[in-house]
Parts: structure tokens; sequence; C-alpha cells
């Protein structure tokens, strides 16, 4: 079953397109990586997504509803939710308070839904950590409370922006872990990510933006090993020898 699907998308800033007729979709229970170069527009795109902003043009469906344009309240009851790249820690809140922010989208009684965040520390791991204030946390803590707080709100799919980043390489692969389970217990997880190795281990498809329009679509090794991705990422010299390998073949 698709779940999410963008048809035609473009979003301008001014004069500059940022996002240019993309089209892609998600899959119930797929991982999907959204990758490209700095500036390709993967923000943009996923801000539109979340209803951070509105498409100029174009579509976004999610489970075959529209939800281009509403804002990410709604998108989020809709049960698509995000996090952010900076993790959105307020200096009075603890762990506890954080994750009900998310949580009280689903309980009415405060009560109900700090038993719900609970859980949710628990399951990505910050069981221990609830009456901590989140800026103490360190930044593999914070990028786990963001995943928490989303969570928390019940989404059938979540929009993960750059989880990874700044993380060492055994809480890459903590959060990895996490991401795998999440999606085996039923989220579909669409993510923005630099770190291509651990793209390449998680995703089960890629879908690769450049100069706002999206280049490449399919699985991790066939995208990595497409011409137009290596040129948007590495410049024209590095095609250029690939095409002359091909013709020497
Ligand atoms: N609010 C804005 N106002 C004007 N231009 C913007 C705005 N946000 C993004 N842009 C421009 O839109 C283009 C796409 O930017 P975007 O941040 O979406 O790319 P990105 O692929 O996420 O890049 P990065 O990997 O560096 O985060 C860039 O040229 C950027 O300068």
């Amino acid at each position: 079953m698709t779940l999410l699907q963008v048809k035609q998308l473009t979003k301008r800033f001014g004069g500059l397109v940022a996002v240019d007729k993309v089209d892609f979709h998600v899959e119930a229970g797929e991982i999907v990586g959204l990758i490209g170069p700095n500036g390709a527009g993967k923000t943009t795109l996923f801000n539109v997504i979340a209803g951070a902003f509105g498409p100029e043009e174009g579509e976004v469906l999610f489970e075959g509803r529209s939800i281009a344009g509403l804002d990410s309240a709604r998108i989020c009851q809709r049960g698509l939710a995000r996090t952010f790249q900076i993790p959105q820690v307020f200096s009075s809140m603890t762990v506890r308070d954080t994750i009900v922010t998310g949580s009280l989208l689903h309980h009415r009684a405060v009560a109900d839904a700090q038993v719900a965040a609970e859980a949710i520390a628990r399951r990505v791991g910050l069981g221990a950590r609830l009456d901590v204030p989140t800026p103490s946390l360190t930044t593999a803590e914070k990028k786990r409370i963001e995943v928490a707080r989303a969570l928390a709100t019940g989404p059938r799919m979540l929009l993960l922006d750059e989880v990874l980043a700044g993380l060492n390489a055994s809480e890459v692969a903590g959060m990895l872990d996490l991401i795998r389970q999440l999606r085996d217990e039923g989220t579909t997880v669409l993510f923005v990510e630099h770190n291509m190795e651990a793209v390449m281990s998680v995703c089960d498809r890629i879908v690769v933006l450049d100069l706002g329009r999206k280049i490449a679509d399919g699985a991790p090794l066939a995208v990595m090993a497409d011409p137009g991705v290596i040129r948007a990422y590495l410049g024209d010299a590095p095609a250029a020898a690939l095409e002359t390998e091909a013709a020497d073949a």
C-alpha cells in the first residue's frame, strides 16, 4: 500500500526553485532515504511534506488524502510525525515533559499522557533519564528524544531529519537499530541523511535530489552506481571517467 505520494511538487523561494516538479512515493513498511548534495532541496521537500510551508504546485497525499497546505499539527494528527535536525529541547523541561508534548495529542488526561511518555522513553532507551532536564542530555540522547517526541504522537509514518548528525559510530549503529525496530513494529520511515554508509545499510530505497529535481529513485546499490548520482556528488570528472571506462569496455 502506498502511504505517501508526492506528485509534481514545486516550492519556490522568490526566483529560486528549491523543489522542482518532484514525484516520489513511500510504501507502507519501507525505510526510504532522501539524499542529495548540499542545497539539493531535501529539507525544503521535507518541510513541505511536514506542513512547515505549502507548495506552489503539486500534491502530497498521505493514505490517499491530500495534506498539501495543511499545518504541521493537522498533518501530525493524520499520522505523519517529524523530527527536527536541531533537537527542539526546552530549557525548563525534563525528558518526561518533553515527550508528553507529543503524547498529549492522543491523551486528554495529563496522567495518561505521562504514562504513555514513560513507555516511549523506555522504548528509545531514555527510561533512566525521565527526570533529567533536556539540555543536560548528550547529543545522542537529544536525537533520541526527538524521535521519542515524534513517536509519542502515534504516527504511522516518521519523517526523520538528520537523526545521525553528530553521533559517533556506536551511537549511529544504535540509532539505526532503533529505526529498523520501529519499522518492524509497523512505522514507515522517510529520512534525510548525509551519512551514506548508514543510508546504504538501512534503506530499502533511496530517492536522490539535485538542484531541486529528482535524479534517481531505486535500490541503494543501483542508485549509488548511477552516473548521474556520482556526477551530482563529485562533479563532472569522475562521471567522465566512468563514461570512458564504459566506452573502453
Ligand atoms: N527559507 C528559505 N529562503 C530562501 N531560500 C531558501 C530557503 N530555504 C532553503 N532555501 C534555498 O533552497 C535551496 C534548497 O535548500 P535546502 O535547505 O532544501 O537543501 P538541502 O538539500 O536540505 O541542503 P543541506 O544538505 O545543505 O541541508 C538552497 O538553494 C537554499 O539556499
